[in-house]
Order: C-alpha cells, then structure tokens, then sequence
C-alpha cells in the first residue's frame, strides 16, 4: 500500500467514524443528517484534507452564465462559498445550452451517436404499399378460389399485370412482402391453404378475417409523420428506422470537440512509477470517457507544470470546450486559475460542495470562447468532475438532455461528508431470494484511487451526513457496461 492510500483509507475511516457517530446518535434522534459533533467534525476535516474545504481560496463565484453582470476573475472579492453539487449540475447544463447548436447532415453511416438536429419525420408511408406479411395465397371475395397456375407475386418484382387486381372469387401465390393486388380480402397462409390441384381450386383450413397477414400501407406511418424527436440518440435502431422511412443522410448536431490538456510535471506516459514519478492515469481515461458522453476529443497532450505552455495551450484552442487535468488547487504550481486569470477568462462554478473533486471549476475562456473544465488532479477527483460539470455541459452542447440521476436502493450505510455531498463508486446487484434489486457501494473510493470506480457501474450520491442501509439514494450511471466478476474483490 502506498503513502497515499495509506492516507486515503485513514480518510475512509474518519469518514466512517464521522458517520458512525451520526448513525449512532441518529438511532436515537432520527435522521443520519444530523450535524456531526464538533469534535468528530474537526477531525475529520484535518485528516480527509477537507483541507478546511471552505477556507480553500477560492476566487468568486459568480453564479450562472445568465448572470448579466458575470464577475471576472480579476475583481476582488471575497471567496465565495462551493456551489452545491445539483445546482453546479444545473449550470454547467445551462451553459451548454446558452449557443446555438452546430447542425451538420451526416451520411447515415457516421451518424451513430449524434444527437438528431430535427425530429426524424417520415419520408414515406410504411409499408409505402398493401404488402402481404406471409408466404401464401392473396384471395378475393369468399372461397374457394380458382388460380392460375405457376403465377407468383414476389417482393420487390416490379408491378405485373396479376398484381394489379384481383377479381373476387379468385386467388394468386405470394410472397413475404410482396405488393397486395388491390381488391385482395386476405392472405391466406401456405399452411392453412388446401390446394386441389385437379380441380385448380385453392380452399383455407381456417376461418378468413378480411385483412389478416395484410399490412396495410401506413400502418406504421404515414408521410409526414414524426418517428422519433429532436434530441433523440441515433442508435443502430434508429439507423434502421431512418433507412426504412426514406433518408441516406440526417440532420445531427455535430459533436462537440474536446481538448484535454494534462498538467503535472510528476506524470510518465509509460513505464513503472520511480523516483517520485507516476504514471499518468487520467491522459487514458479521459479521452474514451468522453468519447462515450458524445465528445470527439483530441489529445490527451501533457503539458507539464508549464503555465506560460498551459496559456498557449487554451488561446490557441480551437475546440468548444478544454479540460484540463490537475493544476487547480492552490499550490506552487498550480497554474489553472492564474492563467485563467490572466486571461480574463469568466468563471461559471469555482469549487463544488463535492466530495471528491471540491476544487473543480468551469470557466468560459471569452464570450464567444470555448468553456474549461478544470477537473482536479487526485483521479477519483477528476471523474466526479467529470460527471459533475463536463457530463451536462457537453450534453446541453450535443443537443440533448444532461442524464438524469435515478434512485436506488444502497445495501449498506454509507458514512457521509460532513457537510459536503459525496460520489461514491457503486455496482447494482440484482435482488436475490425475493430481496429487492439496489446498488452496493464499493471499497477503494478514495480521492486518488481509481480501484472502486473500475469496478463500478454507477456514482451514488451521497448527501451530507450519509445514508443508511435500505434508503434510496440517486445514483448516475457510468457511460459502460455492468461490473466484471471481480467486482467482488472491491466490496465493503
Ligand atoms: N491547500 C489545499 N490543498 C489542496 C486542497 C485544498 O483544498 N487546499 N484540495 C486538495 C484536493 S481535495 C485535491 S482534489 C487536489 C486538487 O489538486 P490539483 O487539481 O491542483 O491537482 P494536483 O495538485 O496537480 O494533483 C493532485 C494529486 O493528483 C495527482 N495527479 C495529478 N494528475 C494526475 C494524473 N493525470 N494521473 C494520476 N494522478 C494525477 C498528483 O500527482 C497529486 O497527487 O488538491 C488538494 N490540495
Ligand atoms: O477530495 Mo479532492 O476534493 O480529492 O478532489
């Protein structure tokens, strides 16, 4: 175990004290979110390098991308308290809002995974004929039915003069989506059709419903219609459904294009960690992560602890949105908000009530400018800034909705921050022997370990003072699918 895990389960387990003391003073006094005792509080916030999160020096906070008097960095003012977790949600989606969106016509193979500019209305009836949905017999008036002998209709075959109408009393062989005659009553299904061929008379086994196995032109649409809205995923479902009701190309928001700057001159892009060194965990993230939330992202390029590379870096940017890695706290080199800073640059969230990743930030560079997102350098920091601020924003820029948080139950109590939200890693289980389906939070959820996060598939979100076993909590999904066998290995 490193230094740092060492000091991350030392966190975990003031955490679970602080929470151990809620649960225990709760059971007699009611709800966990009771405020913990000043003594555990104190303790906790020295070892969990709360860092007296809200004595961080913060620069303003200014609100919200509608504020008509945003305050630049360069203004002095007093630091502002972290913005709540929901409510920094609630901006970072505004802000990706606040443009218009980029519309592009994509052919419709590389149109998977855009967002649809437009609802995908319907260029055709479907079926655009009375098509027959069996192998068999179309037949006119009451049976039996006289035939012509070695005439089919078949899908696809261009109109023949047997197709054109079918005179009562008589029948003729179709196909699986063949062209109805018109005047046809029904088909009638090989199977259930008695055939006497001496006599050249076609009978059915069955009763005969006028319509049965005729798909009548329209019945799944009609031109005009709306199939699927704006704002609609194009997934290979809809693909085919595009295909099917007439267009070679749709109306798609074009993805948002994303840089990602790694800073840190502590950072290998390969080998063993030594020497103090280690490897950059964030640079193979953060480019798959966001192509899953519907990003094209280039890089990741690692800039080191440069700040004068950093400034070069965000001016000469040309994607809609940057995000940066590490930098963000206040240390020596920290660079992200003095070149912000220097830039002029609007700062939209400095700091959330969130744990994980308080010291998060998004900014927008100029008015017209592409937006930061400032994740912190501790890995388990940087996804819940991810998922924080860089989710609903790139989501509000894709043309379509930030995901929506869900309620689950938690199979375990799980110790709360003080008084900030906490993201914690967890896997949903189904409900065995009649128990109910829910989510069990996982180990290894420190701020710098990714273990837990690696083996989950969702974030509970874990309000101030923590929960108990059997409560719902929200949960946001991961972009992936369910957790591994060894999932097992991360469990509380
Ligand atoms: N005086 C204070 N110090 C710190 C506070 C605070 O409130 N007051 N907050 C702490 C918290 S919480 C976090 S999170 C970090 C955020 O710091 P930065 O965003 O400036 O990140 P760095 O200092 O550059 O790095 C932090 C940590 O993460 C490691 N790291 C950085 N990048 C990567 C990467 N790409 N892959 C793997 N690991 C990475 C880095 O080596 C550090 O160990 O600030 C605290 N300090
Ligand atoms: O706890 Mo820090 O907030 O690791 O990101």
């Amino acid at each position: 175990m490193t230094g740092d895990d060492a000091e991350e389960l030392a966190v975990e387990q003031a955490l679970a004290l602080v929470g151990g003391r809620n649960q225990a003073r709760d059971r007699a006094d009611g709800p966990m979110r009771g405020r913990a005792d000043d003594q555990a509080r104190g303790r906790a916030d020295d070892r969990t390098g709360d860092q007296a999160g809200d004595q961080m020096p913060h620069n303003q906070n200014p609100g919200e991308p509608a504020d008509p008097h945003p305050t630049p960095y360069a203004t002095p003012s007093p630091p502002a308290p972290a913005l709540p977790w929901d409510r920094a949600r609630t901006v970072a989606a505004r802000a990706g809002r606040s443009g218009p969106l980029a519309v592009v016509r994509l052919p419709l193979d590389r149109a998977l995974g855009h967002v649809l500019a437009e609802p995908l209305a319907a260029l055709t009836d479907l079926p655009s004929f009375d098509t027959s949905a069996m192998d068999g017999w179309a037949v006119a008036g009451p049976g039996p039915w006289t035939y012509e002998e070695g005439v089919s209709l078949l899908a696809g075959v261009a109109e023949s003069p047997a197709a054109a109408r079918l005179p009562d009393g008589t029948a003729v062989r179709i196909a699986t989506g063949a062209r109805t005659p018109a005047d046809t009553t029904a088909v009638i299904r090989s199977e259930h059709a008695h055939v006497d061929e001496a006599r050249g008379l076609l009978s059915t086994r069955r009763p005969l419903v006028t319509g049965q196995d005729i798909r009548p032109r329209g019945q799944e649409c009609r031109s005009g219609d709306q199939l699927v809205p704006a704002g609609t995923v194009v997934t290979p479902a809809v693909l085919g459904l595009a295909a099917a009701a007439g267009y070679d190309a749709l109306p798609a928001v074009s993805r948002p294009r994303v840089d990602v700057l790694v800073l840190g001159d502590e950072l290998l892009a390969a080998g063993l960690p030594h020497d103090g060194l280690i490897r950059d965990a964030l640079g193979p993230m953060l480019g798959p992560w966001l192509r899953a939330l519907g990003a094209e992202v280039s890089g990741p390029r690692r800039l080191g602890d440069d700040s004068e590379a950093l400034r070069e870096a965000l001016t000469s940017s040309d994607a809609d949105v940057i995000i940066t890695t590490g930098g963000t706290a206040s240390g020596p080199v920290d660079h992200v908000h003095p070149v912000l800073a220097a830039l002029g640059a609007e700062l939209l969230v400095d700091g959330v009530a969130v744990r994980p990743g308080h010291p998060m930030l998004l900014a927008r560079l100029s008015p017209d400018g592409p937006h930061l997102v400032g994740l912190p350098g501790n890995p388990l920091a940087a996804v819940s800034g991810l998922l924080t601020l860089a989710e609903p924003l790139l989501a509000g820029l894709a043309g379509r909705p930030a995901q929506d948080a869900y309620r689950a139950l938690v199979h375990a109590d799980v110790p709360g921050h003080p008084h900030d939200t906490r993201l914690v890693p967890v896997v949903h289980r189904a409900g065995r022997a009649g128990g109910r389906d829910h989510v069990a939070p996982l180990r290894y959820n420190g701020p710098a370990m990714l273990r837990g996060i690696a083996a989950a598939d969702g974030l509970a979100v874990v309000p101030a003072g923590g929960v108990r076993s059997g409560t719902e909590v929200e949960i946001l999904d991961l972009p992936w699918a369910p957790a591994t066998p060894w999932t097992e290995g991360c469990f509380t």
